[in-house]
């Protein structure tokens, strides 16, 4: 692993001490970091050098997911991090900058690697990028390569300009756009789920599949975001970055080979080949909706609208269902569904294949019917893969009952999205970041959509906190003959009844 600099914008907010250090530190108890690394961390404060160390320490105990033990192996990590003041509009403070960089470079004798993460608000991105070519940090003999941080841009519009602006300092294949559902092990198992499984593979297609349920439910509201949700909704927060890199990532067709290139490659040909909404039709397949007040976990919550810091009366998105067409041979006709909500009954992510079940009705003789196989693949809070089919229950009158595969992993155990992106990053492997083009071609399909939203063409539908969202989006399946599948416990329900 090649010895680098890691330059981080932001080191002293929320990502940084949740996700950012402990993603640095079990990287480098794995053995992910070079031997010669610095951390120089960036913020508006003088902090002192041990002051820093001593917080990422503190971020360490309360965030990794293995603890912090004090120690040799601690004390000799926290050793690379330096923090440097830093306004983002201030050039001086780069030209200073850059000598820092410049003698931890010299001090541990390593070529002039440069990794740029911009962990601060979006409206800094562009500034940021444009004073790091200036001020020569840029510059480099060895690569250099920017992550940065959701949201990519508010609408298409914007999102084109700040491409635009990141590509006067950095080429395509130096930007890392984290989406960090990519980083998710279930999804990036995906992959290998649809591609190195012939079985699979052999039925991934609309001969033998009914729809394609992509649900992402979340118990959580509004929390302490709501200068920044109420300007976004779920729409932007959920469905156009991490929804449609799911529902690529599960649509994808087998590569010629396994490189990033060639995925994204795949991946770029089913986002091209969803089909357009336009405008007037977006209210047929798209369904938005609010959290009123309700009861979760047997607790009251209020409704949106009486959140603190939403203003009074606001038409925000927090709920999203839609349906979506990939108009290609393999998926031609076969409805894909999205949904994402919060403050809904349980915290969820999870996809359902529901394959067509011609065996429908072969069994009526008897007074007993066959379900529909399902592939369910778990992807959040749990982490498993199972496959249900029918089979006769010997201890039940030989009667057709569900039966299940199942298999799952130990969480702990597994490392968390924040450490398999970055450790990809710092390796320079894009596969599981999102391309410019995947990013542009998701807000194509989203640009109508909030259109409509903006001058209310799509009615907004209210539903109780704690519930499974609006009625509107049982209704946008039930018109195509389907259901969404529930949780795990539901399913089960579903196939006792
Ligand atoms: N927090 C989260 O869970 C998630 C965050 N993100 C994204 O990550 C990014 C960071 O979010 P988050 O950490 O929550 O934000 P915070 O508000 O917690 O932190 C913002 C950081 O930006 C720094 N900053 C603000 N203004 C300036 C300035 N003028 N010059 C230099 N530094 C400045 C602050 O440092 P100081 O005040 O010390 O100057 C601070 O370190 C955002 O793009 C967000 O959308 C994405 C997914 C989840
Ligand atoms: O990016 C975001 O994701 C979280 C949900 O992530 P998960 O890993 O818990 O599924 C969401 O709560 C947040 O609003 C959004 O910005």
């Amino acid at each position: 692993m090649e010895a680098m600099t890691f330059v981080l914008f932001g080191a002293t907010g929320d990502l940084a001490k949740r996700k950012i250090y402990p993603a640095l530190y079990n990287m480098y108890l794995d053995g992910k970091l070079p031997k010669s690394f610095t951390v120089i961390g960036l913020g508006r404060k003088e902090i002192p050098d041990a002051v820093f160390q001593g917080n990422v320490g503190q971020s360490l105990k309360e965030f990794s997911r293995r603890p912090a033990a004090e120690g040799p192996a601690l004390d000799e990590f926290l050793s690379a991090f330096r923090y440097h003041p830093l306004n983002v509009n201030h050039p001086e403070d780069y030209a200073k900058l850059l000598k820092l960089v410049q003698s931890r470079e010299t001090e541990l004798g390593i070529p002039d690697n440069r990794l740029f993460y911009l962990s601060v608000a979006p409206e800094f991105f562009e500034v940021i990028a444009s004073h790091i070519k200036e001020s020569g940090l840029g510059s480099t003999r060895g690569w250099k390569r920017l992550i940065i941080e959701k949201p990519f841009g508010h609408d298409l519009a914007t999102a084109r300009e700040l491409n635009a602006k990141l590509s006067e300092a950095f080429e395509e294949d130096e930007i890392f756009r984290i989406d960090h559902y990519l980083g998710k092990t279930m999804v990036q198992n995906l992959e290998t789920l649809v591609l190195a499984n012939p079985v699979i593979q052999a039925v991934w297609n609309n001969r033998h599949i009914a729809n394609v349920q992509i649900t992402a439910s979340e118990t959580v509201g509004v929390e302490e975001r709501a200068g920044y949700y109420d300007q976004s909704g779920a729409i932007r927060d959920m469905f156009q970055n991490h929804m449609l890199q799911v529902l690529m990532m599960t649509a994808l067709r087998l590569p010629s080979r396994i490189t990033a290139k060639e995925i994204r490659a795949e991946k770029r040909k089913i986002i091209e080949a969803l089909r357009p909404i336009a405008k007037p039709e977006v209210a047929r397949h798209v369904v938005r909706g609010q959290y009123a007040a309700g009861t979760l976990n047997g607790k009251p919550v209020p409704g949106y609208a009486d959140e603190p810091g939403i203003p009074a009366g606001s038409r925000n998105d927090t709920f999203v269902a839609a349906r979506l067409w990939i108009d290609n041979p393999e998926w031609q006709g076969v409805p894909f569904y999205i949904r994402t909500g919060k403050r809904m009954s349980q915290k969820s992510t999870r996809i359902v294949v529901e394959f067509k079940n011609p065996t429908a009705g072969l069994y009526s003789s008897r007074g007993e019917e066959t379900e529909p196989n399902l592939l369910v693949i778990e992807i959040n809070p749990n982490e498993r893969v199972s496959f249900r089919f029918n089979g006769k229950n010997p201890r039940n009158e030989g009667k057709i009952e569900a039966i299940e595969m199942d298999f799952s992993t130990e969480q702990s155990e597994l490392p968390e999205a924040y450490e398999r992106l970055i450790s990809d990053a710092l390796q320079g492997d894009s596969t599981f970041f999102a391309h410019w083009k995947e990013v542009e071609l998701a807000w194509q399909w989203v640009q109508p959509v909030l259109d409509a939203f903006a001058d209310n063409s799509v009615p907004l539908h209210s539903y109780a906190a704690g519930s499974n969202g609006p009625e509107a989006s049982d209704k946008l399946l039930g018109e195509d003959g389907f259901r969404w599948w529930l949780d795990p416990k539901a399913l089960e329900l579903a196939f006792q009844a």
